[in-house]
């Protein structure tokens, strides 16, 4: 099927670059906000002043505060709001959609009540339609000036995957497909917490083997939590895995990078939330995976010195130090298991 008309919801820096990919490749696309001046600026100037000032959008995109003229005829829906205002902004329209139309969420964020994935909510709300993820290395600020980049479609459903690449796929995106929606969707969540981390051990000067060993670390503690809940570690090897973990613990541009080195520079959590003013959806996952993880037993180290420097005070020096010491372990867990070390 040809996607004629799309609607992304959510006028913040992703949702605005999704949208215009897809108008780039000639799709009649409607992006709904909230805000009367941002949805003006993008119908008149073609900008995006408030999430990505400097870049020109393509002049057929159009925004709406009207969420219902957003949705309606929509073959495809996707959802670009932070992950504690999906629920409530889905269930408003969701009575009005038919069950061909498509959602897709974009959101890397969890719902506490029940540990959900956001396409775990948007089947609860909206059980009649087909659901994917969209999620990958992903920097809106670098997609947005049409950089060349790469992302999943995670579905189980085969038509949404292949129209999906269809609608995105252009001279400076790629669009691969995953059958693994969990995968896709707990990797994106989880790679935030450890870009905080590697914001604050950045902001303490610590040194590129550092760096390496902290991302290639989160990545055997992502994947251990994830075999715990039953998703498929290959996943992680993937754009949506390594690929967004390695972007976003690198990258001065993610946002929950930017408020790990913040605390590192000695600023309090609410001082850096506040100074950065858009999501960093990893402060709060923070929270919940933490309380997953001891609830289950994990050993999530990188996760619990995160929580005592975020939420207690500690000093990310002494929690770094402190993740030296623990007990012996082993590279690859899948090769040789943490027991038989
Ligand atoms: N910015 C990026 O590079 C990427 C972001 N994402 C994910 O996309 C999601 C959205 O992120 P961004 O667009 O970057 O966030 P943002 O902070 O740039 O914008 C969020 C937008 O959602 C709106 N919003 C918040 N609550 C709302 C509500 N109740 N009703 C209506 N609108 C509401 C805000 O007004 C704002 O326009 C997040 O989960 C993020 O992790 C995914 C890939 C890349
Ligand atoms: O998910 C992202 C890139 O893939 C964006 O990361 P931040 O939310 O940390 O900016």
């Amino acid at each position: 099927m040809v996607i004629q008309k799309a609607a992304v919801i959510g006028g913040g820096s992703f949702g605005t670059v999704v949208a215009n990919i897809l108008a780039d490749n000639h799709i009649h696309t409607v992006q709904w906000m909230r805000n009367d001046d941002v949805a003006r600026s993008i119908n008149e100037q073609h900008s995006n002043p408030q999430y990505l000032p400097d870049v020109s959008l393509n002049p057929a995109l159009t925004a709406t505060t009207d969420l219902l003229d957003a949705i309606r005829g929509a073959e495809v829906i996707f959802v670009s709001v932070p992950s504690k205002s999906v629920r409530e902004v889905v269930s408003s329209f969701s009575a009005e959609l038919t069950p061909e139309q498509a959602l897709v969420s974009t959101t890397k964020g969890i719902e506490p009540d029940g540990f959900l994935l956001m396409s775990q909510v948007l089947a609860e709300i909206c059980p009649d339609n087909p659901v994917g993820v969209l999620s990958g290395p992903n920097l809106a600020k670098e997609i947005a000036k049409r950089e060349l980049a790469a992302t999943v479609i995670a579905s189980e459903n085969s038509d949404l995957r292949r129209n999906i690449q269809e609608a995105l796929s252009c001279p400076y995106f790629r669009v691969y497909a995953s059958n693994d929606l969990y995968g896709v969707e707990l990797s994106g969540a989880l790679k935030n917490i450890y870009a905080i981390v590697s914001g604050f051990v950045a902001a303490l000067g610590m040194g590129e083997n550092t760096r390496s060993m902290i991302i290639t670390r989160s990545l055997a503690e992502m994947s251990r939590f994830a075999v715990a809940l039953g998703a498929n570690p290959l996943t992680f090897l993937g754009l949506a895995g390594v690929g967004d973990l390695v972007v976003t613990c690198t990258s001065p541009l993610s946002r929950n990078y930017r408020v790990g080195y913040a605390i590192g520079q000695g600023k309090s959590l609410a001082e850096a939330v506040d100074e950065l003013g858009e999501v960093a959806e990893g402060v709060n996952t923070l929270r919940y995976v933490r309380a997953k993880a001891q609830e289950l037993s994990i050993y999530m180290p990188l996760v619990m010195g995160a929580y005592e420097v975020l939420f207690n005070g500690a000093n990310p020096r002494v929690v770094a130090q402190g993740l030296m010491t623990g007990e012996h372990a082993s590279d690859v867990e899948f090769a040789l298991p943490r027991c038989d070390i």
